[in-house]
């Protein structure tokens, strides 16, 4: 756990999908100009595709390269490639490779088409992370859960104390569908940047606990650090639960 999170509050869902693609330019385009090749973590769930949607039109979107950007999951449904409920489909169908990105550079968490169970699928995605240069991420985008889950990494459930692993298998998961597969706590907080987007007042207390640094019973989020930047970015709704110092808008 190296930085101290900050939270960034924005009008409202769109205003927060905007202002965070227009952010993810910002940082892949610097990342570039000092001859970085970015890996980029992206998140399912309601704000996966809002980001993906907004980086259609953000400003700057054509000063990076994005053949030269590299794309991943923090989690996947383990169901077979181009199911509707995966998080890389919900992606696709938001306009992801519209970037232009280089397919041998998005990396999707093999289904059951590509494994034999979701516990191959995790050891092939670490490994094809290994072989990426070890799962160091410039920027982890992640979503969070009402019940403070990231990733799919749930308070309380044993996938989220998954120890000397990039990526774990999780089954019986509390939302459905039941088998997964999700990077570890240890590789999440690999991250130079960890990016928590959220939305909506069902999330309040989940965006507090996880400011907070509640215990892992409690929030799998406030167990997630940036190695040079944490960033709560939320928008007022979900922001409601915080003390007013907490804000920058
Ligand atoms: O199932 C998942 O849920 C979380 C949060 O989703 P939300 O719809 O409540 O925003 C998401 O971040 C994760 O990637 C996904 O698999």
């Amino acid at each position: 756990m190296t930085t101290e999170s900050q939270v960034v509050v924005h009008r409202d869902k769109q205003h927060l999908a905007d202002a965070s693609a227009t952010r993810l330019v910002a940082t892949l385009a610097e990342a570039q100009t000092r001859g970085r090749e970015p890996h980029v973590s992206l998140t399912g769930g309601s704000m996966g595709s809002a980001i993906v949607a907004s980086l259609q039109t953000a400003r700057g979107r054509d000063t990076v390269d994005w053949s030269r950007v590299s794309i991943w999951w923090g989690d996947e449904r383990y169901l077979p490639a181009g199911d509707p409920d995966r998080n890389d489909t919900q992606n696709d169908h938001a306009g992801l490779l519209d970037l232009g990105l280089d397919p041998e550079r998005v990396h999707r968490v093999p289904g059951p088409d590509a494994s034999s169970s979701a516990e191959e699928s995790a050891e092939l995605y670490a490994a094809a992370l290994r072989a990426s240069g070890g799962g160091e991420f410039d920027v982890m985008v992640l979503g969070v859960g009402p019940d403070g889950h990231v990733a799919s990494l749930f308070p309380g459930h044993p996938a989220q104390l998954a120890k000397d692993a990039i990526a774990v298998a999780v089954h019986d998961s509390p939302k459905p569908p039941p088998d997964r597969v999700s990077l570890t706590l240890e590789c999440l907080n690999r991250s130079e940047r960890v990016w928590f987007l959220v939305a909506g007042d069902d999330k309040a207390g989940a965006v507090r606990d996880g400011v907070e640094g509640a215990a892992p019973e409690r929030s799998t989020a406030a167990q997630v650090r940036g190695l040079r930047e944490t960033l709560w970015l939320v928008d007022g709704a979900a922001a409601a639960g915080l003390p007013r110092d907490r804000l920058e808008h």
